[in-house]
């Protein structure tokens, strides 16, 4: 509705409604104002070459067209503040050193001792963590998080399992370059049985329903759980770690 009414407002200026003037030697113009404002006297010198007015007519659609843009990325940002503050989107820029994703050390990982052993090995590889909380999840968010597996025969015993309150979840987004691939090469396989030595999952975890965390598996997803779990203006920390350039450079 704004964008309709001011693409409106600056094509009439663009066009130039016109209202009859007189210059001082009697001789009418029209004048690119209000359609209902007053004739104008001005001095005819002033605008003796319509050059000068097709360029101010310019000048003035040329400001408006600004404004009019100004305005609706204004309106836009407040409608959705946390992609304003984030600018990209909540799992960063795919590929480059913004990109982010979602982990969480699952029930059997807290109660087990394993959040300081896991962030421990994300910190080493030289991931950045950008927020972190522990919390029971509710219902529906355990629900919405694992939307994708509604159908499937274990659902029901895993969101019962990741709500239980026998002990919280750690939720964390991590952020650097490659960071959601290379997370879930750091997990390991779901069946922790077939995970390779080394992964965090065949050092931990025996079984598929224990197998201790969970780490977005595409873009796509870190995209939707960021903002599931992290998903107000401020849950994203942006800083920089002191050694990041001991991390990063390519030399
Ligand atoms: N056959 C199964 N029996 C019991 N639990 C299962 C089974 N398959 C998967 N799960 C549980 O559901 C979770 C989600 O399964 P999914 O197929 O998404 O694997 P994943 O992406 O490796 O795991 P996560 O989403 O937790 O990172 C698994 O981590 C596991 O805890």
């Amino acid at each position: 509705m704004y964008s309709r009414r001011l693409l409106s407002y600056v094509s009439r200026i663009g066009r130039g409604s016109r209202a009859p003037g007189r210059f001082d030697n009697g001789k009418t113009f029209f004048s690119t104002t209000n359609r209902n404002a007053y004739p104008a006297t001005i001095n005819a010198t002033s605008l003796s070459s319509s050059t000068y007015r097709k360029s101010a007519k310019f000048f003035v659609a040329a400001c408006s067209v600004t404004a009019a843009v100004g305005t609706l990325a204004y309106c836009n940002a407040q409608a959705n503040p946390l992609h304003a503050e984030e600018t990209v989107s909540f799992a960063g820029r795919k590929g480059t050193e913004s990109e982010r994703t979602f982990i969480m050390v699952k029930p059997d990982g807290v109660t087990r001792g394993l959040v300081g052993e896991i962030i421990s090995r994300f910190e080493k590889r030289g991931y950045k963590l950008v927020a972190i909380k522990s919390l029971v999840p509710s219902r529906q968010l355990a629900e919405q998080h694992y939307g994708d597996l509604r159908t499937r025969p274990f659902f029901k015993g895993l969101v019962n399992y990741i709500t239980s309150g026998k002990a919280p979840v750690v939720a964390m987004v991590w952020e650097g370059r490659d960071v959601i691939r290379q997370s879930r090469a750091m997990i390991g396989a779901t069946n922790p049985l077939e995970a390779v030595p080394g992964t965090i999952r065949h050092a931990f975890s025996i079984s598929i329903g224990r197998n201790v965390i969970h780490g977005s598996d595409s873009f796509d997803s870190a995209e939707k759980e960021i903002g599931l779990w992290f998903g107000k203006p401020g849950d994203l920390v942006s800083w920089e770690p002191v050694n990041w350039n001991w991390i990063m450079a390519e030399n």
